[in-house]
């Protein structure tokens, strides 16, 4: 392993670290652990807590990834939609979840999917009373599609002609769908079955970038992050986008949107030198 990449690991070990230590609770019940390279680290920070701990807890995966990371960890499993039901029929909330981004900005807006996964993702994100996000400090940006500079999306395979075409219409330059090479021939497959577009934007504007005459519709190929999203997410063929804007869980609960919330309360950044940087929600 070269000395660049084993410092990137001590850095996302480090924020994995504080992040569990600040976030879980003894009294948490339903964990959301997501996907990537830095929840390996979010899981051994956790295991590092022992049986003691951890005990009466239940983890709730994003994919088979994490999934087999939780079962080899020894932590008790729950699917999503295996979480025991209140009165009214209505899923335990998730105390906490867990997860890694590829790109965050200075409103905690999220790229997620980089490595497939971002709709489960995004189901057990706004499962959860409040969101976690953990990275390296490579991840963080000013504004989003700056260093990360697509953003995934999750399509039906069928309709992903007419997605394309529909993305090259509202500004994103040259849109792909992922291939799966070198490991695998063919498309990306989520474990959804889906496949993956990844859509270059321009740099994206924050909801406090909009002046007069800047609406972030798109025009000459600028957005502003939740419109973007908001556009996104209702291309016939879209499963679900790899931006996660809007609120976070926090903000969610005085707005009445309980369980609607995307954005992490805080992003925890490791960075080279061991230092984590935290970034909260203000
Ligand atoms: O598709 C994968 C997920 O969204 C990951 O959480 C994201 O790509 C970050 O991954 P990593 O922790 O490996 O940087």
């Amino acid at each position: 392993m070269s000395s660049s990449t084993s410092l990137i690991n001590s850095a996302k070990l480090a924020a994995s670290f504080q992040a569990v230590d600040e976030h879980l609770l003894p009294s948490h019940r339903f964990i959301g652990i997501g996907s990537g390279s830095t929840v390996v680290y979010v899981v051994e920070a956790i295991a590092a807590k022992g049986p003691s701990f951890y005990g009466d807890m239940t983890f709730v995966p994003t994919g088979s990834q994490s999934k087999g990371l939780l079962k080899a960890a020894g932590l008790r499993l729950c699917n999503l939609d295996e979480r025991p039901v209140d009165a009214h029929g209505v899923p335990v909330a998730l105390d906490v979840v867990f997860d890694g981004a590829d790109e965050v900005d200075e409103e905690l807006n999220l790229i997620k999917g980089g490595g497939g996964c971002l709709f489960q993702e995004k189901l057990v994100a706004v499962a959860g009373r409040k969101f976690v996000a953990v990275a390296d400090s490579r991840k963080q940006s000013p504004r989003l599609c700056t260093t990360w500079k697509t953003i995934p999306i999750e399509v039906l395979p069928l309709a992903a002609p007419s997605v394309l075409a529909r993305l090259r219409a509202m500004g994103s330059p040259s849109p792909t769908v992922r291939s799966g090479l070198p490991s695998k021939a063919g498309e990306c497959v989520t474990d959804n079955g889906m496949w993956i577009i990844d859509a270059p934007f321009a740099p994206l504007l924050l909801a406090r970038d909009l002046k007069p005459g800047v609406d972030g519709a798109g025009k000459d190929g600028v957005w502003e992050v939740g419109k973007l999203a908001e556009e996104l997410v209702r291309l016939p063929g879209v499963v679900e986008i790899g931006l996660f804007t809007g609120f976070n869980g926090v903000e969610a609960v005085s707005l009445g949107k309980e369980f609607q919330a995307q954005k992490p309360v805080a992003a925890y950044f490791g960075t080279p030198t061991g230092e984590v940087q935290v970034q909260r929600a203000t």
